[in-house]
């Protein structure tokens, strides 16, 4: 059932709110032989991009791409809106995403996480940037990194960030919708994967006990930069734990045989051991040591200088992040993921 040819996508459908609820009133589909309304979907209503509702329709037949489409609205005055037809990914694009593939991008984040490391300890622990008391930004409470990444993260909707479903804001209330033309990405995931967004705890792990085990006490004024430099590596470390979507699907259509009864039976435990596989858990953790090491050491032109022994931080901090927090929550997220897959 869940693969329809094509999808019409509609932001912004013109909602009412009524009893703490919102609606909306589709009055017809244009009677034509050539679309067929299978059902329509609320995409997350209470994702950031939905100021109002969001529609996937499905279209049973294969209209020409690029076709127009007509939906009727009894609110707020009875109008039209028309949308061109998006086509699906293709199959063959689809299946781009392999265990396989999956895990090469995950090898690619581990670079932007890595270099994130060191552009933040570049900075000594600033705490004013973390304290409410400190920013008094006028019609702003909290704290400096909290106002640098909410305003970005306002800004960076509006430009289409959180369009991509492997991107997930840590402000979810209250953000704008996309400004710019949509982009047809890839229906890979379920659509449960929306609901999905466990950056309240990467927050929290990423000031208790990250900051504390990567900066070095100390104050240097630069509270801008630093909040800069914790806003890039928190949306790196963000979108790395999130990608567990990806591989989540990947693994349940390698298998879902293996993982549909343990789905069905809300077998949390039983997820996480099939999902689990310890051996490539040890190479990551290896790998992005040996990463810190290399891009954290000191270059020089005399090659008998090189390295000098210095690192830009401690390289074991990348190991015990992936270890103690990264690996654990991508793997959370997996399990959230599964547990929606068969709705
Ligand atoms: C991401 C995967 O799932 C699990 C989590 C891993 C990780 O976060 O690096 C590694 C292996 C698995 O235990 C995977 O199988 O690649």
């Amino acid at each position: 059932m869940w693969d329809p040819h094509v999808c019409l996508r509609l932001w912004q459908v013109p909602t009412w709110k009524e009893d703490g609820n919102t609606n909306t009133q589709l009055s017809s589909f244009p009677p034509t032989n050539v679309f067929s309304f299978l059902h329509y979907q609320f995409i997350n209503p209470f994702h950031p991009l939905s100021s109002s509702l969001s529609f996937l329709c499905y279209i049973k037949y294969k209209p020409q791409k690029g076709s127009l489409i007509q939906l009727q609205f009894k609110f707020p005055q009875p109008h039209f809106i028309s949308s061109t037809l998006i086509p699906r990914m293709a199959k063959a694009e689809e299946n781009v995403y392999t265990l396989a593939s999956v895990r090469e991008d995950l090898i690619r984040q581990e670079d932007t996480i890595v270099y994130g490391l060191i552009e933040r300890a570049k900075f000594p622990s600033n705490s004013h940037t973390y304290d409410e008391k400190y920013a008094q930004i006028p019609g702003f409470y909290g704290s400096l990194v909290e106002f640098v990444v909410k305003n970005t993260e306002d800004v960076q909707a509006k430009a289409g960030r959180y369009t991509n479903p492997e991107e997930n804001p840590f402000f979810p209330e209250n953000l704008p919708p996309s400004s710019v033309p949509s982009y047809p990405f890839s229906q890979f995931l379920h659509p449960g994967a929306a609901s999905i967004n466990i950056n309240k705890s990467v927050w929290k792990m990423y000031l208790r006990d990250l900051l504390p085990l990567l900066a070095t006490s100390g104050d240097d004024g630069n509270y801008a930069q630093t909040a800069a430099a914790d806003l890039s590596l928190l949306q790196a470390i963000s979108r790395r734990i999130h990608y567990g979507k990806f591989v989540a699907e990947v693994k349940f259509r390698d298998a879902p045989q293996d993982y549909e009864p343990l789905i069905r039976a809300k077998d949390r435990e039983g997820l996480m051991k099939l999902l689990t596989f310890t051996s490539v858990e040890e190479t990551v953790r290896k790998r992005v040591e040996k990463k810190a090491t290399v891009f954290g050491q000191e270059v020089s032109l005399d090659s008998d200088n090189d390295g000098n022994g210095k690192s830009k931080f401690d390289p074991t901090v990348a190991s015990r992040l992936y270890k103690n927090w990264v690996i654990p929550l991508t793997k959370e997220v997996q399990v959230e993921y599964l547990l929606r897959r068969v709705d």
